[in-house]
C-alpha cells in the first residue's frame, strides 16, 4: 500500500494541468495548486499516506457527509421531509430545481439541501451550540480535538454569500426552513469551513467503511442501514453533476469539497482522502479525480469489483 501511494504522489507530482483553485470564496483563492496528499485508513488501525497527506486544507462540502449523519441521527428518517435522495445533475450551487419541487432540495449533498440539513439540525438552537454539536462529532470520529473551523474562510464565504442567500430564501418561501435565514447560512458556512488534512478525514471515514462502526474505539457511530445509504447517497450524490463521472472512474462512494479534498470509501477495506487544490469546472478536484481512478486501478478497491 504504501509503495501504491508513493507512486500516485510522484505521478502526481509531474502533472502540469492541476485544474484551477476556487477564487469565488476568496480566502481560498492564495492556496498553492501544487499540492497534492494521499492517505489510506484501514479498519485494522493502519495509515498510510504520501504527499502533504498532513497539510490542513478546507474541507467545505465533505462536511454534509458528517452533518447528514447527525441529522439521521437525530431525525431518523424524518430526515427525508426536509430534503430528497436524488441526484440533481445540476450544480453544487444551483437553484432551478428548487421551483419544480416546492423548495425542497434534491439531495443533502448540494448546497440547498446541506442548508436544508443545518435548517434541520438546528431545532431552535442557536448557531454556537450547533457548531458546536458538529465539532464534537468530528472530534469524536477522528479522535482529535485539535480538529477547528477556519473562522476567516467562514468569514469569507459569509461576505460573498448571495448564492447560498439566495438559495436559503427561496427554501423559505416554501415555508422550508424554520430558523433565521443568516443563523442558517452563518451555521453552513462554518460547518464548510472545517480544516482537516488528509490522514484526519480518513480517519473520519473509517465508520462507513466498517458498517457505521468506528473500529478504532469499537464504538458504534451509525446504525448499519444508515451508513449503507450514505454510502449510497456519496456514490449518486457526492460529486454533482459529475458523480456519474466519478461513479465511472472509480467506483466508489465519494464526496468532494471546493477545498480540493475528495474523502472516498471502500466499503470493508478502507478509506482514502485525497486533496489537491486545482478544481475543474465542475467544481470536484482535479488531481484527486485522477489519482482515486489510479489508486482503484493498483488496488482492485472498487465497489464493482470483488
Ligand atoms: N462544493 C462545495 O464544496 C461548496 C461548499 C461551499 N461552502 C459553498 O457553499 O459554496
Amino acid at each position: 500500500m504504501q509503495q501504491i501511494l508513493d507512486d500516485i504522489a510522484a505521478q502526481m507530482a509531474l502533472e502540469t494541468d492541476r485544474g484551477k483553485v476556487a477564487d469565488y470564496i476568496p480566502q481560498l483563492a492564495h492556496i498553492d495548486p501544487n499540492q497534492f496528499g494521499i492517505a489510506v485508513a484501514t479498519p485494522d488501525g493502519q495509515m498510510y499516506t504520501a504527499g502533504d497527506a498532513s497539510t490542513l486544507f478546507s474541507i467545505q462540502s465533505i462536511s454534509k457527509i458528517f452533518t447528514l449523519t447527525i441529522g439521521l441521527g437525530k431525525l431518523g428518517d424524518g430526515l427525508w421531509t426536509h430534503v430528497g435522495r436524488e441526484p440533481s445533475g445540476d450544480p453544487f450551487n444551483s437553484i432551478v430545481m428548487l421551483e419544480h419541487e416546492t423548495g425542497r432540495p434534491r439531495n443533502p449533498f448540494i448546497n440547498a439541501g446541506a442548508i436544508a440539513v443545518v435548517d434541520a439540525i438546528m431545532m431552535g438552537h442557536e448557531p454556537r451550540e450547533v457548531l458546536g454539536e458538529i465539532l464534537q462529532f468530528v472530534h469524536f470520529i477522528t479522535d482529535d480535538e485539535s480538529i477547528r473551523f477556519d473562522h476567516k474562510v467562514a468569514a469569507s464565504e459569509m461576505e460573498h454569500k448571495d448564492r447560498n442567500a439566495s438559495l436559503a430564501h427561496f427554501m423559505k418561501s416554501f415555508g422550508r426552513l424554520k430558523h433565521d435565514v443568516d443563523k442558517v447560512l452563518g451555521t453552513y458556512f462554518h460547518q464548510c469551513s472545517i480544516a482537516m488534512n488528509c490522514q484526519q478525514l480518513a480517519s473520519a471515514g473509517l465508520y462507513l467503511v466498517s458498517n457505521g462502526v468506528d473500529k478504532h474505539s469499537g464504538v458504534r457511530v451509525i446504525n448499519e442501514h444508515r451508513a449503507r445509504r450514505i454510502n449510497s447517497l456519496m456514490m449518486l450524490c457526492g460529486h454533482y453533476d459529475g458523480s456519474g463521472e466519478f461513479a465511472y472512474r472509480v467506483g466508489l462512494p465519494g464526496k468532494s469539497g471546493v477545498g480540493g479534498g475528495i474523502l472516498t470509501i471502500a466499503p470493508g477495506k478502507g478509506s482514502i482522502a485525497v486533496w489537491s487544490p486545482g478544481l475543474d469546472h465542475i467544481g470536484n478536484s482535479k488531481l484527486g479525480l485522477k489519482a482515486l481512478e489510479l489508486f482503484v486501478e493498483k488496488t482492485g478497491w472498487s465497489v464493482f469489483s470483488d
